[in-house]
């Protein structure tokens, strides 16, 4: 009898390890995530309820900073590398056209985005009044606000008012290819910013944007306003067969935790489990591998990262989250089983020191550990799309069009 096969991706998202060999192009040439973060708190910058170096012990012995040297030839600052080394580690490059969430999420699961998003590229007068027309017309709206390049937090506390006196929604974007649209979860009502948002992607057809993002917030004023945890993500659908629709069509479980299910636009998902904040995310995580059967992913989108500290380029809140996700850790290496495989990994960099508040071009760690796998250096890859390629082999399912497997490299027994 073979043994049960099972994989767990965790994406951290927005854990770049340092800026990607085309960064020049996306305006992030030395941008490093983890590499900034750590020489502040080497530097005693990041106190703020945590103290001292950049402390990941858990992540360092799956091979996080020999990963991080990989790309930028130098380990993270301050940080202790006299470790034993336990997983398979890499540093990943990105070869889609952007540097979003879908295109992270795609890749690493085998297909690439290739060609090229839609982009509102005007900071202010930003959406196509033709676009705007049509919106407005067909819920009835008395108008927008926004119509520029914003921040999520800031635009509500800006706007917030406004909106909720006259009933107009709060329409921005970003460097992403999004139509992100805040709203009043009470005021305006959580159905109908839902609703609205549906009725804008079907108007956005022909303007291939990936994402229309609803941004629910509460709160009475400008002071209080915070966005909550029923934010939706209306994605297009990858171009190709994802190697989670591979396994869901061969009789496999793909299950999704917090964002997953909406990145891959619902398609090749089983089972959707919903949880908010890192602690909840992290208890999901470790109950479904608890329930993992035979021929399953489980897939976790950790989105604090990204939307708490990296867009909102606070390094002492994006530290002391990783060092949340450290500590948790073990309680997860635990549970695996003989032939399962953890993939650690990111979707993108969105480096908390950076200029404005957009991601940043930069390579990933992809980070293998399981009682079978065996430890070391998998080089420098090439693709994201090299997971999904080996999750592909590992699941004995067609090969991608992209990637390369390493799992020769991690079981050279089984491959
Ligand atoms: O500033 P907020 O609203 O968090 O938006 C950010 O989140 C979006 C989607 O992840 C990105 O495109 C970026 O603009
Ligand atoms: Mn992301
Ligand atoms: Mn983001």
């Amino acid at each position: 009898m073979t043994a049960k096969k099972r994989a767990f991706v965790l994406v951290l998202d927005s854990f770049g390890i340092g800026a990607a060999p085309d960064a020049d192009k996306f305006g992030d040439t030395g941008s490093d995530t983890l590499g900034h973060i750590a020489e502040l708190c080497a530097a005693g910058k990041a106190e703020n309820g945590r103290q001292g170096p950049l402390h990941l012990p858990n992540l360092a012995s799956l091979g996080l900073l020999h990963a991080a040297k990989a790309c930028t030839g130098h380990f993270p600052e301050g940080m202790s590398t006299d470790v034993a080394i336990t997983g398979a580690y890499a540093p990943a490059c990105e070869i889609s056209s952007g540097k979003d969430t879908p295109s992270g999420h795609w890749e690493m699961a085998g297909v690439p985005v290739l060609f090229d998003w839609g982009y509102f590229t005007e900071k202010e007068n930003t959406f196509p009044p033709e676009l705007l027309e049509k919106i407005i017309a067909a819920m009835d709206l008395p108008g927008i606000l926004g119509n520029c390049h914003a921040s999520g937090t800031e635009i509500i506390a800006r706007l917030g008012e406004e909106h909720m006196r006259t009933g107009k929604p709060i329409l921005y974007t970003s460097a992403d290819s999004v139509l992100q649209i805040a709203c009043h979860e009470e005021s305006f009502g959580l159905d109908s910013l839902l609703k609205l948002c549906e009725v804008s992607r079907e108007l956005l057809e022909g303007y291939n944007i990936g994402r229309v993002i609803a941004r629910p917030f509460t709160g009475t004023n400008s002071s209080d306003f915070e966005r909550t945890g029923n934010r939706r993500d209306y994605s297009l659908s990858p171009p190709s067969p994802t190697v989670l629709v591979k396994l869901a069509n061969d009789e496999g479980e793909v299950v999704s935790i917090g964002k997953i299910a909406d990145i891959y636009a619902h398609q090749g998902i089983t089972k959707k489990i919903k949880a908010t904040g890192l602690e909840a995310l992290f208890d999901a995580t470790l109950e479904e591998v608890r329930q993992a059967g035979d021929r399953t992913i489980v897939m976790t989108n950790f989105v604090d990262f990204d939307m708490h500290y990296g867009h909102r380029r606070d390094v002492t809140g994006y530290a002391e989250a990783l060092e949340y996700f450290d500590r948790r850790l073990p309680e997860l290496l635990v549970l695996l089983e003989k032939d399962d495989i953890l993939i650690l990994t990111a979707d993108h960099g969105c480096d908390p020191t950076w200029h404005g508040s957009d991601h940043t071009r930069e390579h990933v760690p992809v980070l293998i550990y399981g009682p079978n796998v065996k430890p070391g250096s998998l080089g420098v890859r090439e693709t994201f799309a090299d997971i999904g390629q080996t999750l592909a082999a590992y699941f004995d399912l067609p090969a991608m069009d992209h990637g390369t497997s390493f799992l020769p490299d991690i079981m050279p027994e089984t491959a």
